[in-house]
């Protein structure tokens, strides 16, 4: 099964101490809510996981994926996808964006998915225009989408609803939901509980210093409304 393991993991900037003695097991078959107030390090945190970021002190290891040739430094490079709030667009159409994922995806993979992935992200009206030209929620859709074609054995998500409006959130989360029933390990970072979080089974939260991760992914109505007004 594929695995991120961080041991005694450590992140400060100058003097700022974000989270230290961080023991974390992120696999396959995961949905985890990343909590965490604004600045408590939530992206740093996944951009670590991601190999793109050294820690301060500790150490991360990618398990269950296929050995890097010597040349590739990074053994972290590629395990776990990282997809970022503001996603990064290729120059060229909608369609363009996908069909190079697909260049990069599995074989198995067939050249119908990019149509299904339009489909999936409610772009196929959209699929000759410029990627540059679409919209935030837009943006981030195709963004998944891309994730999806690509089909990452764990992909962490940050922010990924925010600013959406209703119609955007509801196809995220539909993306999101097939990822996880694929198996795709999820590490997800939001500001708000509400259904793409909902498809959680646990949580952390770094808080204090500490990244907890044994805590109880129900929430009490009272829990709910705190975080949501906190953030
Ligand atoms: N490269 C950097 N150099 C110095 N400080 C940084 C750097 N990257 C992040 N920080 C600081 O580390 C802290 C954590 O940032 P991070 O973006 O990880 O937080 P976050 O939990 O994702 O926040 P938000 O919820 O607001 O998105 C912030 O105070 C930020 O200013």
């Amino acid at each position: 099964m594929a695995s991120i393991i961080a041991r005694d993991l450590g992140m400060q900037f100058q003097q700022r101490q974000l989270f230290s003695g961080a023991n974390l097991h992120f696999a396959e078959g995961d949905c985890i809510y990343l909590m965490g107030d604004n600045g408590s390090g939530k992206t740093t945190l996944m951009k670590i996981l991601a190999g793109l970021q050294t820690p301060s002190s500790g150490s991360v290891s990618a398990e269950g994926f296929a050995t890097k040739k010597l040349w590739q430094k990074n053994t972290l490079n590629g395990c776990a996808v990282y997809l970022h709030q503001h996603p990064y667009l290729y120059d060229g159409t909608v369609k363009d964006n996908l069909k190079l994922a697909l260049e990069l995806a599995p074989a198995d993979s067939a050249g119908s998915a990019i149509a299904e992935a339009l489909e999936l992200a409610k772009l196929g009206h959209l699929a000759k225009s410029q990627a540059s030209h679409l919209s935030g929620g837009e943006r981030q859709r195709l963004a998944i989408a891309r994730a999806w074609l690509l089909k990452p054995r764990l992909l962490m998500l940050d922010e990924p609803v925010s600013n959406m409006d209703k119609e955007s959130r509801e196809l995220v989360l539909a993306m999101t939901a097939r990822l996880k029933a694929d198996g795709t390990g999820l590490l997800i970072a939001s500001h708000q509980h509400g259904q793409l979080t909902a498809l959680c089974t646990s949580r952390w939260l770094i808080q204090d210093g500490r990244i907890a991760t044994n805590l109880d992914i129900r929430f009490t109505p009272s829990q709910e409304t705190h975080y949501v007004l906190a953030n």
